[in-house]
């Protein structure tokens, strides 16, 4: 039976899913403390892929370390094969039709629903794997699973809305013209990082909600948080097949899956090498595919704070904290080079810089006071060992930290390197952890150093400009246009807001679709325009055809 539309409706209003403070003695505390010591009772969980709405267990089985303990692990799951896989494509292709069909309000309604079973029913349990899962304290995890997954859908929601209302502004007497977004023909892939619950939400979601269906590979590292998001949508009533979750070896399953001549676009967030990789693998395969598949990727960073001697002291050291050591570094936009002028340098950053950092707690994120978590695994502690070594080959003096101790978990100590070469190694290529590496420049050489920051790294993600003279922060703002994707005015570089700061960055930092905006949904739509003549016509001549 055909579906009436009986009425042109609208989404209820939006706003930012309100942050819990989680302080002392706070209810919300106790419920976050509670939802992990369950959570550590009852682990290590079992995961399947899921196909079609039903587990599938392939009995070949990985696990998702603890990376505050490593000995531990806090889930098995599944391994998708190749019968698994082939079995998630063909159950999206024909979950497509139906789900491109419902209408709008039907699809808007699942997703919100399924923001408030994030927010709300599934808050802590989701917090508290990512915790566990991917060493976040408490904090971190609520700006993560909770406020951005909730915001990422929410907002989604409305953009699409606002998209759809998008229509040709004329119709020449006599007729109609529409705009259709059609979903795109064939099925969605996205791959998703370990570093934001919410990023893997989100790959999955910004497809579906324009009627795609998604076969969804998330990252061995965040396997259990992602089941649990994947959970939420079924919950929430995304129909069986729309979203095929299929976590296996990652470049086995990719291979699979960029083969299939139904592959339409490729959703990504995670390193760069990776994303180059698909993208050249997806060139190879250009003349298996019926069209020309969407490429999207977030990819990697090498965020810069630039401090101009006109700075306001305090707050550039404590922005600078927080930037460059919440979450272990390990955002796409954290903090990892920090160019100051030598006259703010000496009366006062550096000692305040270090006295705040030697104060940061490392330790296991269930622990309320610790600033810093582990970082995710074992090659990624030993990638950002070995980068603190490099840095002391090439000169560089570290000021602060520099060791770690992986005997339990994977810690790194918070660290801090001078530099004399503003493009010694660790000032150019992305750590992803706790190392920032600071050049002190002359006062006099502002405008030397702006192009310095421009032309150091290949990444244009996120850079922060700390000045009170306003001039400085234009001639910066000028010279750094393509420097990042978002750049912040006497602010840290990391913390964007969906509906606040739209996120990416371009160079090798991605296609800058900006996740968190209307604009990344365009990536998933192709558009038909639909003419309807309301007049007919009599005769074929035109005026000029006339005697
Ligand atoms: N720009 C952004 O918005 C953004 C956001 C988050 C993370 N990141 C970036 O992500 C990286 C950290 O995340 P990560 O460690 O999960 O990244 P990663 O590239 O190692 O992994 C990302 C995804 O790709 C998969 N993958 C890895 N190797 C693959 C291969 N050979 N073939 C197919 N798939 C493969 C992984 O399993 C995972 O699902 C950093 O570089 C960070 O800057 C960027
Ligand atoms: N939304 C995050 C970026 C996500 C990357 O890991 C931020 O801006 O801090």
């Amino acid at each position: 039976m055909a579906t009436p539309q009986l009425a042109s409706f609208k989404v209820p209003e939006i706003a930012n899913e309100p942050m819990r403070p989680y302080g002392p003695g706070s209810a919300e505390r106790k419920a976050l403390q509670e939802a992990v010591a369950q959570m550590e009772k009852e682990l290590p969980f079992e995961v399947p892929c899921i196909v079609n709405g039903k587990p599938v267990k392939t009995g070949k089985l990985a696990k998702q370390p603890i990376p505050a303990d490593h000995a531990n692990h806090l889930c098995s799951y599944h391994e998708a094969d190749e019968a698994t896989v082939a079995a998630a494509i063909d159950g999206a292709l024909a979950a497509k039709a139906e789900w491109e069909a419902m209408p709008w309000n039907d699809r808007a309604a699942i997703f919100l629903k399924a923001a408030d079973l994030v927010s709300g029913k599934y808050r802590y349990k989701l917090m508290a794997a990512t915790m566990l899962g991917q060493g976040k304290n408490a904090w971190q995890a609520e700006i993560d699973a909770a406020a951005e997954l909730t915001d990422f859908l929410r907002f989604g929601v409305k953009y699409v809305e606002e998209l759809y209302s998008i229509q040709p502004p004329k119709n020449a007497a006599g007729s109609w013209n529409r705009l259709e977004y059609r979903a795109l023909e064939g099925f969605v892939y996205a791959v998703s990082p370990f570093n934001f619950t919410a990023i893997g939400g989100n790959l999955v979601a910004t497809p579906a909600l324009v009627g795609n269906t998604v076969v969804w590979k998330p990252s061995p590292a965040a396997t259990y948080s992602n089941y649990i998001v994947y959970k939420i949508f079924e919950e929430a009533g995304v129909p069986p097949g729309v979203i095929q979750f299929v976590p296996g070896p990652p470049a086995e399953v990719t291979a699979q899956v960029l083969a299939h001549p139904s592959f339409a676009a490729l959703h990504f967030t995670g390193s760069t090498f990776v994303f180059k990789k698909l993208w050249k693998d997806v060139a190879a395969h250009i003349d298996t595919y019926r069209g020309y598949p969407r490429l999207v990727g977030e990819t990697g960073g090498k965020n810069f704070h630039l401090i101009h001697k006109s700075a306001e002291l305090r707050n550039a050291v404590s922005q600078t904290v927080r930037g460059a050591f919440e979450y272990q570094g390990q955002k796409c936009s954290a903090l990892s080079r920090l160019y100051i002028a030598s006259s703010l340098w000496n009366s006062g950053f550096k000692e305040q810089l270090l006295t705040e950092v030697a104060k940061l707690k490392v330790g296991a994120p269930q622990e309320w006071t610790n600033f810093i978590g582990p970082v995710i695994g074992r090659p990624a502690y030993d990638k950002i060992i070995s980068y603190i070594q490099k840095a002391k080959e090439a000169g560089g003096e570290v000021l602060i930290g520099g060791s770690g101790d992986d005997s339990k978990g994977y810690f790194v100590q918070p660290t801090v390197i001078l530099t004399k070469d503003p493009k010694s190694v660790t000032m150019v290529e992305e750590i992803f952890g706790p190392v920032l590496t600071i050049f002190v420049y002359e006062d006099n050489d502002w405008e030397k150093t702006l192009e310095l920051v421009d032309s150091s790294s290949q990444y244009g993600l996120t850079g922060a400009i700390f000045a009170t003279e306003r001039k400085a922060l234009l001639q910066a703002t000028n010279k750094l246009r393509n420097a990042a994707g978002n750049v912040y005015y006497n602010e840290k570089c990391t913390g964007a807001v969906v509906g606040q700061q739209p996120f990416g960055g371009a160079r090798a930092s991605g296609t800058n679709d900006k996740a968190g905006s209307m604009a990344i949904f365009y990536r998933f739509v192709s558009a038909r325009s639909i003419k309807e003549n309301f007049v007919g016509l009599e005769d074929y001549l035109y005026p000029s055809n006339l005697q």
